[in-house]
């Protein structure tokens, strides 16, 4: 199977460029203030217009307010929505477009039950628990995954080049999102580190085919 590459945390054009020429499947935009990451709307917009067809642009949310989200849906009409914070089911339904919803996986987490009340995301995206919602750079326990799981998941936190292989053969999940993991510091990505990254990632899918 061919792993999705979401790239997300994106600031500047160059890191756009990187992204796509790396062959990124999605890119990601933080609407949220707190994150040093975070991008306006009209930032986002004039960001995005650099994708190609094909490439997904991701909106990321952390407990927004309606006009939040309104201001980022009306930027990226075609963007998929990332919630990244406390939101309930009923929240992420009245948005009325299709998203991911994260959960911070920890010992104890009941993923499967997760997922059911999440059953109209297209995918749940597992993240580590950390401080500000995500964007951690931290990984977290893999095994606790259970194998019974049905949802579509997305892998992240913590990821980079050096550790995606191993998560794609263990987790075997629809695609993988790496913020931290191509940084030199927050918001700024590398190439390199961005082009290492997807490089590794179809690597593993070769070696699983
Ligand atoms: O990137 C952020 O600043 C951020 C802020 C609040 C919630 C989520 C955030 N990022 C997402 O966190 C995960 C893991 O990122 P990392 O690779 O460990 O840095 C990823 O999905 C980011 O999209």
């Amino acid at each position: 199977m061919t792993t999705r590459i979401k790239i997300c945390g994106l600031t500047r054009e160059v890191d756009v460029e990187a992204a796509v020429a790396a062959g990124a499947d999605a890119i990601g935009f933080v609407f949220y203030a707190k994150s040093p990451r975070a991008v306006t709307p009209e930032r986002a917009r004039a960001l995005a217009k650099l994708l190609p067809p094909f490439v997904t642009p991701v909106g990321l949310f952390v407990n927004a307010t309606e006009a939040e989200l309104q201001a980022g849906l009306d930027a990226l009409p075609n963007m998929l929505v990332q919630f990244h914070g406390d939101e309930t089911p009923v929240d992420c339904d009245r948005v009325k477009r299709p998203y991911l919803r994260a959960a911070a996986v920890s010992p104890g987490f009941d993923l499967v039950d997760f997922g059911s009340r999440f059953s109209s995301a297209q995918a749940i995206l597992l993240d580590a628990p950390v401080e500000g919602y995500g964007g951690g750079g931290k990984v977290f326990d893999w095994s606790l995954i259970p194998p019974s799981v049905s949802s579509r998941l997305v892998l992240s936190g913590g990821l980079n080049a050096a550790n995606v292989a191993d998560g794609i053969a263990r987790v075997r999940p629809w695609a993988v999102d790496v913020s931290s993991g191509v940084e030199v510091s927050k918001g700024i990505k590398s190439a390199d580190l961005i082009h290492a990254f997807c490089t590794a990632v179809r690597r593993a899918d070769a070696e699983l085919t």
